[in-house]
């Protein structure tokens, strides 16, 4: 007797499906269902003969995995893409990204340079990003809208922008926000203080007590370059991870972005408050901030992520490259080719930031009952054949070009290489016209 008929929404037959699962499996011959917004069931292929499904996707070149966590960024910066170029981190900011910053960013600044980001990582195979920035209302309407899902971190810096007079008023519009957004499936709310140098000790504590208080986690940039903790150590006679410590902000709800100058001492610190670290390879490559000692974190037994940082910095929100680099510096940096391999870059963009982002029981890995974020890649072209091993494709080879498909809660969000949910024409006259204005502003400036 055959097993009773299931009905699912979709049925994808794939080359390869790679769930991201502790046992590493890489599975052939295998199919995943869709019902609703989860994963029904990842089943061997003739098991699926009698099921019913309102589509069947026969994708026998592809592999099918998690869709990529895109776990730090600054979405809106888009916009800023290529204004600032090969400049270290300090006069970037102080002397570029800032001042642009004050002249020009608005509500509708951050609408069109967040759906601008939003375009390029669904296109290359990111289902959630984390991102803190200005006006974090209007990338919220662009992640309803686009069917995305993010975390956001409330921006939280210690001077006065167009979006709040200083650090007290960032926590109180970000309370407020997150209390409007606390029924929506996609988005989470949590605190963004920009860095120990940009944000007052006393708001810190409060970020600290909130925290605490409300269950929230905290994104902080940290230990971004060596002049960021010389500094710290002669302003306030300790390093920024201390700081942390000490006004109770490290622990198992922290992310900390970048995480370049560590000593022994603070791996240590680190893997003893169960804090994350979002590694951002391309972003302190370019700004010439220094490398994160991934291999060492592993050892430790400090989960990992992997973001781009913003577009102006990076210059591209691409989590295929983003692996690739982690992996390429990773091993250039220790010295040692065994270094993060495949495997491990791709456990960083995906469970490894689901886990940092507290999102790893909804997901991160392709598992029956998680939700149903997942992308297809096309293996089947000249730059990715022969496949001895489709985690080599993906690390070593893919350049996110490959990525045909993407669901987002079951949602389809880009089929056949197709955007389903962003009118990409009207999005471009709407960058153009703001290239103008921020060029134009900048050469009668
Ligand atoms: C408080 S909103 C975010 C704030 O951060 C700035 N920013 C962008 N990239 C970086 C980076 O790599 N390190 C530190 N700060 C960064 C961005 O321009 C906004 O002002
Ligand atoms: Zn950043």
């Amino acid at each position: 007797m055959s097993p009773p008929a299931e009905t699912v929404d979709t049925l994808i037959h794939p080359g390869w499906i790679i769930p991201v699962n502790p046992a590493g499996e890489v599975l052939t011959g295998y199919s995943l269902a869709i019902r609703g917004e989860h994963i029904a069931a990842l089943l061997p292929r003739e098991e699926t003969r009698h099921w019913q499904a309102d589509r069947e996707l026969e994708l026998p070149d592809h592999a099918v995995l998690p869709g990529l966590v895109n776990a730090h960024g600054h979405a809106a910066m888009s916009l800023l893409r290529g204004f600032a170029d090969d400049r270290s981190l300090m006069p970037w900011l102080q002397e570029d990204i800032w001042p642009a910053e004050a002249a020009h960013v608005s509500e509708q600044f951050v609408a069109d340079g967040a759906e601008l980001a939003v375009a390029e990582m669904i296109r290359g195979g990111t289902t959630t990003f984390s991102d803190m920035y200005f006006f974090p209302e209007a990338t919220a309407r662009v992640v309803q809208s686009s069917g995305m899902r993010c975390q956001l971190a409330i921006p939280i810096i210690g001077f006065q922008t167009a979006w709040a007079r200083d650090a007290r008023e960032c926590i109180s519009k970000g309370l407020a926000l997150r209390d409007e957004l606390k029924h929506r499936e996609r988005i989470t709310v949590v605190f963004g203080p920009h860095a120990t140098y940009t944000v007052p000790e006393p708001d810190l504590e409060r970020v600290a007590t909130l925290a605490a208080e409300l269950d929230l986690p905290v994104q902080i940039h940290l230990h971004e370059t060596a002049g960021e903790v010389l500094q710290a150590v002669e302003e306030r006679g300790e390093r920024p991870i201390d700081s942390l410590q000490r006004l109770g902000l490290l622990g198992p709800r922290t992310q900390c972005v970048h995480m370049t100058d560590l000593g022994e001492q603070d791996i240590a610190l680190l893997a003893a408050s169960g804090a994350h670290v979002i590694h951002c390879p391309q972003s302190n490559m370019k700004l010439a901030s220094g490398s994160c000692p991934v291999d060492r974190l592993q050892a430790a037994g400090v989960n990992l992520g992997l973001g781009t940082d913003g577009a102006a910095s990076n210059n591209g929100l691409n989590m295929f490259l983003e692996m690739h680099t982690a992996a390429l510096l990773a091993k250039l940096r220790s010295g040692d080719a065994t270094a993060l391999p495949a495997a491990s870059a791709l456990h960083m963009a995906t469970l490894g930031g689901a886990r940092a982002l507290g999102l790893d029981d909804r997901i991160g890995s392709l598992e029956a009952g998680k939700q149903a974020d997942l992308i297809a890649v096309d293996l089947g072209g000249p730059e990715t054949q022969p496949v001895y091993n489709p985690l080599s494709q993906l690390v070593y080879a893919c350049n996110g070009s490959q990525v045909t498909h993407s669901w987002v809660a079951g949602r389809p969000l880009l089929a056949e290489r197709q955007l389903t949910t962003i009118d990409t024409r009207a999005l471009n006259a709407r960058v153009t016209r703001w290239q103008g204005a921020i060029a134009g502003h900048r050469t009668t400036a």
